[in-house]
């Protein structure tokens, strides 16, 4: 494998590894301590815990904004903590909470920012730009001319996450990129963001305070306590359903099993035969689709159950009670 490598589908990605880094900072401060953790290619890592632990720092050390002053930094196989930490930079695109983007350009020019640095002709910058608009669900000649400021806090958000992706980059960072914008704006821009991942399957590690949103989007959480230490590093679900510490038991909280509800599918071993009677008036979730959704559905359904579709065929019927005893299960 050379230093870049390529996803099986052909989608440019590389791993990362952390490599016992760590940052003291020059007064004195040890914000990060000998941290060891892997991403692999295409994977999506959050970063979480307490303010101050340490997470922007290690976000930060991966594209050297940082200096470690400990340990390695590998993408893919080659070590990227000495060498130019410019000609590295363009290599990793990065998003941050207040997206950045230069008010005085366009949008357009906003997203060419980096295959201009690299020297890209105007004719391949232009259609990159154009086809990453879309990618991000902005139509290129409505929303290419304007500026920053004619945008939603939304707008300006997807227009961060196009300027990131513009030279294909191995990895994505992303700090808090979802926390300036409103709930529902923030809902519906996780959604966009884990379809757009599907598309270009970039290896990424994002910060958040939120943990609702680390359960959504990981693929893995890594929950972080004071200086940087690694708490626990698994999927959602095993997260939440087995804290490895008496710290990310804290952490992750009293309503764990609601959360787990969002990564645990409707299965049917947790279904009751169909009635013989009425199953078309009844309120429908698919087989597969999360218990957290299906719980949403069956607070408001009459009488409190479902009809569980597979391919839109009636299979089953889910109680809310059965929902509730699932949240309240305590994992073996
Ligand atoms: N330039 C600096 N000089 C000295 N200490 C610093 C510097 N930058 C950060 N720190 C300290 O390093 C520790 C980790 O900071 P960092 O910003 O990485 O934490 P964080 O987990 O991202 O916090 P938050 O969630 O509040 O953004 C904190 O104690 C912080 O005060």
């Amino acid at each position: 494998m050379d230093g870049t490598p390529v996803a099986d589908d052909g989608q440019r990605a590389a791993s990362i590894t952390l490599d016992g880094i760590g940052k003291r900072y020059p007064d004195g401060t040890e914000a990060v301590r000998d941290l060891s953790l892997h991403v692999e290619a295409g994977e999506l890592v959050v970063l979480i815990g307490p303010s101050g632990c340490g997470k922007s720092t290690v976000l930060r050390m991966v594209n050297r904004l940082i200096e470690p002053t400990s340990g390695r930094i590998l993408l893919g196989d080659s070590d990227v903590t000495r060498g130019d930490p410019v000609r590295l930079r363009r290599q990793i695109g990065y998003v941050i909470q207040n997206v950045g983007l230069f008010p005085h350009q366009t949008v357009a020019t906003n997203v060419a920012t980096v295959p201009r640095l690299l020297g890209w002709s105007s004719d391949r910058t232009r259609r990159r730009v154009g086809e990453l608009l879309e990618l991000v669900g902005l139509e290129p000649a409505q929303f290419g001319r304007r500026y920053p400021h004619e945008l939603s806090g939304g707008q300006r958000q997807r227009v961060g996450v196009a300027r990131a992706l513009a030279a294909d980059p191995v990895v994505l960072l992303m700090d808090e990129p979802f926390s300036a914008v409103d709930p529902i704006v923030r809902t519906r821009l996780q959604e966009e963001f884990l379809r757009l991942q599907a598309e270009v399957r970039k290896t990424i590690v994002l910060v958040t305070h939120d943990l609702d949103e680390a359960v959504r989007l990981g693929d893995r959480i890594a929950v972080l306590s004071e200086g940087g230490r690694l708490e626990q590093y698994d999927p959602p679900a095993a997260l939440l359903g087995a804290p490895a510490t008496p710290f990310v038991r804290e952490f992750v909280g009293a309503d764990r099993g609601i959360r787990r509800l969002v990564v645990t599918p409707i299965t049917r071993e947790v279904l009751e035969p169909l009635p013989a009677t009425g199953v078309a008036e009844l309120p429908a979730v698919p087989l597969g689709g999360s218990a957290y959704d299906a719980l949403a559905v069956l607070l408001t359904a009459a009488g409190g159950h479902a009809v569980v579709t597979d391919d839109g065929r009636p299979v089953g019927l889910l109680r809310r009670e059965r929902i509730l005893a699932l949240a309240e299960q305590q994992p073996t």
